[in-house]
């Protein structure tokens, strides 16, 4: 071999080096490129899934995102990501404080309640348990706070109204009673605590009690709970069976609160600690890719240092023969210098893919987790617009819907039509055969006018025993045969309470949205047809122009 093809070969076998170290750093680069882009649509579900919890956490994640889309640099991302971090943190103690205040509220309800005399010995032990178990655990969710308020009002509200009226010395309030739940039972007529004495619940606050109660929109367990309770609330008739049935209640909305507060605190202690590990890893890598970077410096040098050596080498020699040695030499210490470069190389790539592929396994892990939050979030909209007892859509439902299908009218009008439904003397039922009966009558007319309804027909119950049905495309002549149908249907129900036949019918309005109407006026007048019904003898339809 003459002395050009042993450099030739030297060359090529540099060559070769530096095109595996280009190499090395392209499938990098490649690598770094794809976790990057699994992390861009891995913040787009995380935003869609806290989107509204918290306005700073959305814009921050939506700025995070925009760092990895336009590859910003990692110190950028990584500050970002301890932003969020430190918001999620914040979201964690104000979420804290709120909890605190409710159990603060809650207990100074409960101690108020124990303050009362003559509580019945299970009713004191269970109202002890119930809030020493509440204090020590702290749980409650924010939301539910108006409903839960309002719920311990009607039940110091049952106790005072008996104050007013009982003139039989069952209820006194100490002269000394400045303070709403100081409220006294005085079983004074009856020493023994345990004997009940009699309490006929407000018929009205009983009503108030049953309309809250169907508003809180529960799991499925809890709310056939709550609807067993307010079945037996309604047979009750000692104060004893009455003030159990609401400790019952607070169980079942505490228990409540409980599932659904370990669901988003579970959720958020994970999201926190994932983007926790994913501020390291990229921490990591930033890092690792320094030292790496360092290292590759050092070799420069030395190649650089190498490379001069070889011009002085040849500058300086003697003779052809020891220039060769040389070069050969030197050559060969730059092939293992590139070398060690190119190990460094695949070290550090490797150091970096697997810290990448944690990182991915991390975020897989959360995606999945956002989704079960997410599927959670999707079923509690859809029961925050559905009616417990009827399952139909409720009034907010309703509100929504109408309110789009005018907005769609105004814009090009269409045969909308709005129909109030009114169940005729229902209060008998309720008077006559129990809130039970009326509940279940409720049901019944509700599922009956879902049967006969056209397709594509929004059926809602707007409250108590009224329902709404929106129209989208039915001319006046269908919409009132259809409604005369309805109403036949609801009157041929075989209703049969305690033994007794029972025929309940309907007062229906209808009228169609005029291009000069809003909400508010083609509500008045779907309303008053309803009620024109009502006093031209019930059990009919009237449509008004
Ligand atoms: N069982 C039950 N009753 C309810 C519910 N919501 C409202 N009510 C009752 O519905 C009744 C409505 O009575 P009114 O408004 O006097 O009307 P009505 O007896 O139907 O008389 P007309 O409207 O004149 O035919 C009241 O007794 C309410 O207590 C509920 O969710 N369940």
């Amino acid at each position: 071999m003459n002395d050009n093809s042993v450099g030739q070969a030297q060359l090529d076998t540099l060559q070769k080096k530096l095109d595996s170290a280009i190499d090395s750093r392209r499938t990098l680069e490649e690598d770094f490129k794809t976790q990057s882009t699994l992390l861009i649509q891995f913040i787009s579900k995380l935003s869609l899934v806290s989107k509204g919890v918290d306005l700073e956490l959305d814009n921050r994640l939506a700025k995070l995102r925009v760092l990895f889309t336009k590859s910003a640099p990692i110190a950028d991302i990584e500050n970002s990501i301890a932003i969020i971090t430190k918001l999620l943190q914040q979201h964690a103690i104000t979420n804290e404080k709120n909890i605190a205040q409710m159990h603060q509220r809650f207990n100074i309800a409960g101690e108020s309640l124990q303050k009362v005399n003559g509580l019945p010995n299970d009713l004191r032990r269970n109202l002890r348990e119930l809030l020493s178990e509440t204090k020590s655990t702290k749980d409650a969710l924010i939301q539910y706070v108006p409903l839960l308020s309002q719920l311990l009002e009607f039940y110091i509200n049952a106790l005072s109204a008996k104050e007013k009226t009982a003139t039989n010395g069952l209820l006194t309030t100490p002269n000394n009673a400045g303070d709403s739940a100081q409220t006294t039972l005085d079983t004074s007529s009856d020493n023994n605590s345990n004997t009940a004495s009699t309490f006929e619940l407000d018929e009205s606050l009983l009503e108030k009690i049953s309309v809250t109660l169907s508003a809180l929109n529960l799991s499925q367990a809890h709310t056939n709970q709550l609807l067993a309770i307010k079945k037996k609330l309604m047979g009750d008739t000692t104060n004893k069976e009455i003030v159990n049935h609401f400790l019952e209640i607070f169980d079942v909305i505490v228990a409540e609160f409980k599932n659904e507060q370990n669901n988003a605190k579970s959720f958020l202690t994970s999201l926190s600690d994932t983007l926790t590990s994913v501020q390291l890893a990229v921490k990591e890598t930033l890092e690792t890719q320094k030292s790496s970077q360092l290292a590759n410096d050092k070799i420069n040098v030395v190649l650089q240092k190498q490379l001069v050596d070889m011009t002085g080498t040849v500058e300086k020699a003697l003779s052809l023969d020891q220039v060769k040695l040389d070069i050969n030499d030197k050559l060969q210490k730059i092939a293992g210098t590139l070398e060690a470069k190119s190990k460094i190389e695949q070290q550090s790539q490797l150091a970096l893919s697997q810290k990448l592929t944690k990182m991915a396994e991390k975020v897989a892990q959360l995606e999945e987790k956002s989704r079960v939050f997410e599927e959670k979030l999707a079923e509690q909209q859809i029961k925050n617009m559905q009616d417990a007892l009827t399952k139909l859509a409720n009034r907010a439902a309703f509100d929504d819907y109408f309110a789009k299908a005018m907005v769609r009218f105004q814009h090009r009008p269409f045969e909308l039509a709005l129909v109030v439904i009114d169940i005729d003397d229902f209060k008998k039922i309720n008077d006559t055969y129990g809130h039970s009966a009326g509940d279940k009558t409720l049901q019944v007319i509700a599922n009956t006018i879902q049967k006969h309804v056209s397709k594509d027909v929004f059926v809602g119950r707007y409250g108590g025993e009224e329902f709404v049905l929106i129209y989208s495309q039915t001319a006046e002549t269908d919409l009132i045969n259809e409604l005369n149908t309805i109403n036949k249907q609801v009157a041929r129900l075989p209703f049969k309470f305690k033994n007794n036949k029972v025929s309940i019918t309907l007062s229906i309005g209808a009228t169609h949205i005029r291009t000069d109407d809003n909400i508010h006026l083609a509500f008045e007048r779907a309303d008053e047809a309803m009620y024109k019904a009502k006093s031209q003898g019930k059990n009919q339809v009237i449509y008004s122009k």
